[in-house]
């Protein structure tokens, strides 16, 4: 079955585009960091300080191969690094799989993370300075992989509901 996967940067918008997608489209959103969640019983925090990163990015594996794997038809929403660990980025390519990559400006991304980064281990203990160049350079890294998605929709300066609609019509 089919599988819509929204992938990016930490805040690029999956988690809160995929809500508003899986109500317009009437297909059930699964939000990878919660499904990680929820297995470990534990928060990302606490995952990242009790277990590691290492043991995180093998479990965030486990769980995405077991969403495709999945009979569903589902929106999945991925955490911000899962293309770029474990060949992940090689499952997107996988048939049956629509990957659209929510590619947003470092500029974007520093506005929305600096509001809430308690909850996102990679960047809780930066300030401001830190984490726009932090940003910067992670971004770069990590956009060959991102770049594997099948499509791309930027979203600076558009609303939620336009960032749904471009989805909307590339799935059409
Ligand atoms: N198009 C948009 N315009 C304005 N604000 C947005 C838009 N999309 C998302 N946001 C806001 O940006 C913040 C980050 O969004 P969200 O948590 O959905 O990102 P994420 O990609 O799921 O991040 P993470 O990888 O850390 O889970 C939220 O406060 C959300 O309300
Ligand atoms: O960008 C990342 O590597 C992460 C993003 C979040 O979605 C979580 O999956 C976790 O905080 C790691
Ligand atoms: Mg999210």
């Amino acid at each position: 079955m089919k599988k819509i996967i929204l992938l990016g940067y930490m805040g690029c918008g999956k988690s809160t585009i995929a809500n508003k997608l899986s109500n317009c489209i009437e297909i059930p959103f699964v939000d990878l960091d919660k499904k990680i969640e929820e297995k470990a019983n534990l928060s990302i925090n606490a995952i990242f300080e009790k277990h590691g990163e290492i043991y995180f990015r093998k479990l965030e594996h486990q769980l995405f191969v077991e969403l495709l794997n999945s009979p569903e038809t589902l929106i999945i929403g991925l955490g911000g690094g899962t293309p770029c660990y474990a060949n992940n980025h090689e499952l997107l390519k996988e048939k049956g799989v629509v990957a659209i990559y929510l590619k947003a400006s470092i500029d974007t991304l520093f506005n929305r993370l600096s509001l809430n980064k308690s909850k996102r281990p990679l960047i809780a203990d930066k300030n401001d300075s830190e984490m726009k160049e932090f940003i910067a350079i992670h971004l770069f890294e990590r956009s060959f992989y991102y770049n594997q998605a099948q499509y791309k929709v930027v979203v600076d300066d558009k609303t939620i509901d336009e960032v749904v609609e471009d989805i909307i019509t590339i799935l059409a």
